[in-house]
């Protein structure tokens, strides 16, 4: 029943345009020098520096050059007996990671601090799952990971009710022997069609300490908003009680590190469903921003972003459009294959 595990995913770059900047569900930072805004296969920064104000945004050369030479993704759309493409996929290191932040949670709505309080999503949370499983439904997922917290398992959860493949996400119960035994699957053709849901605390929000459940607005009218700036987004000082991002860092990327990059370098596609500063302090290790670059990042409720895990390195892709615009599932042959499967199913 180990045998319950396996998978992981890849992501896609995409062209970028200013034009896109105001309608993708961008975030921004009051950062105090510049900002930088991810979504949609595109980064875009905008600053100040000593001769004024600047936007710089960048393409991921890579993805162009990103070629597809394994068939790494075929095998999960065909039937077991394709030995052939199995043993493609043992020789390939290629895999999809996605990561997406969850919804909106019900007190994202009210602008409390959330931390590690377990809300669940609110309706327009529940609507952005739905709406991120749209545009990933046609890259392969072979393991989905989400912290302990619900509003990170409903997005996946949710999300994936839009894919195409149609297989099953299971949560993995390993917290006891009792646990574990009682949740097993004896079919293996049925485990075939399931794909393993791995919770855990490490891939939580950082814990807010003492501002968990205060109004954002009202603490930073009490305390200053210099002050609950400090809190939010500097790297190395934590809130009252809580954890800097550079400790929720610390926990984030060491299991990043021990139990989803193995699996990736196995070739296996990953989703990852967390939260705001779990996945910034991901994002850090995978695109080796500095910790001033970190603190200006912000990442969108719903928005999945794509990289493309490939000998060892991180090939970020961007954001997937959309079922229906097919380019960008074309970045790498092997994505492109399977949609080819997928479409193959149906008709
Ligand atoms: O309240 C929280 O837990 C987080 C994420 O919503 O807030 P912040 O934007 O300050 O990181």
């Amino acid at each position: 029943m180990a045998a319950a595990a396996a998978a992981f995913h890849q992501s896609i770059g995409t062209p970028h345009s200013v034009g896109h900047v105001n309608n993708s569900g961008l975030h921004q930072e009051l950062a105090k020098s510049s900002v930088r805004f991810i979504s949609k296969g595109f980064e875009i920064d905008i600053g100040l520096s000593k001769r004024g104000c600047y936007i710089s945004s960048k393409i991921n050369v890579s993805v162009i050059r990103a070629s597809a030479s394994q068939a790494s993704v075929i095998d999960i759309v065909s039937s077991p007996s394709h030995t052939k493409a199995n043993d493609s996929r043992k020789k390939s290191n290629e895999a999809a990671l996605i990561l997406i932040r969850h919804g909106e949670s019900l007190w994202n709505e009210k602008n409390l601090f959330t931390g590690c309080v377990d809300v669940p999503l609110s309706k327009k949370g529940v609507e952005e799952a739905i709406e991120a499983g749209k545009r990933i439904s046609n890259i392969p997922v072979d393991m989905i990971y989400t912290s302990a917290l619900i509003r990170a398992q409903m997005t996946a959860m949710l999300a994936m009710t839009q894919h195409r493949r149609k297989k099953v996400p299971v949560i993995m119960h390993n917290e006891s022997e009792r646990a574990r035994a009682w949740s097993q699957i004896f079919s293996e053709d049925t485990l075939k069609q399931t794909i393993p849901v791995v919770a855990d605390w490490r891939l939580n929000e950082r814990m807010y300490g003492e501002l968990q459940g205060l109004n954002k607005q009202e603490t930073a009218d009490r305390y200053g908003k210099e002050q609950v700036h400090e809190w939010r987004r500097s790297y190395d000082i934590p809130p009252p009680n809580g954890e800097s991002l550079e400790m929720c860092a610390q926990r984030a990327v060491a299991y990043f590190k021990d139990q989803i990059e193995p699996q990736l370098l196995a070739g296996k596609n990953v989703m990852i469903a967390a939260h705001g500063n779990s996945l910034r302090s991901i994002i850090m290790y995978l695109d080796k921003l500095t910790s001033q670059e970190v603190i200006s990042l912000e990442l969108s409720t719903g928005i999945p972003m794509l990289y493309i895990s490939k000998e060892g390195k991180f090939i970020r892709r961007g954001s997937p459009a959309g079922p229906a615009e097919a380019g960008v599932y074309a970045y790498t042959k092997n994505l492109a294959l399977y949609r080819q499967k997928l479409d193959e199913m149906v008709h």
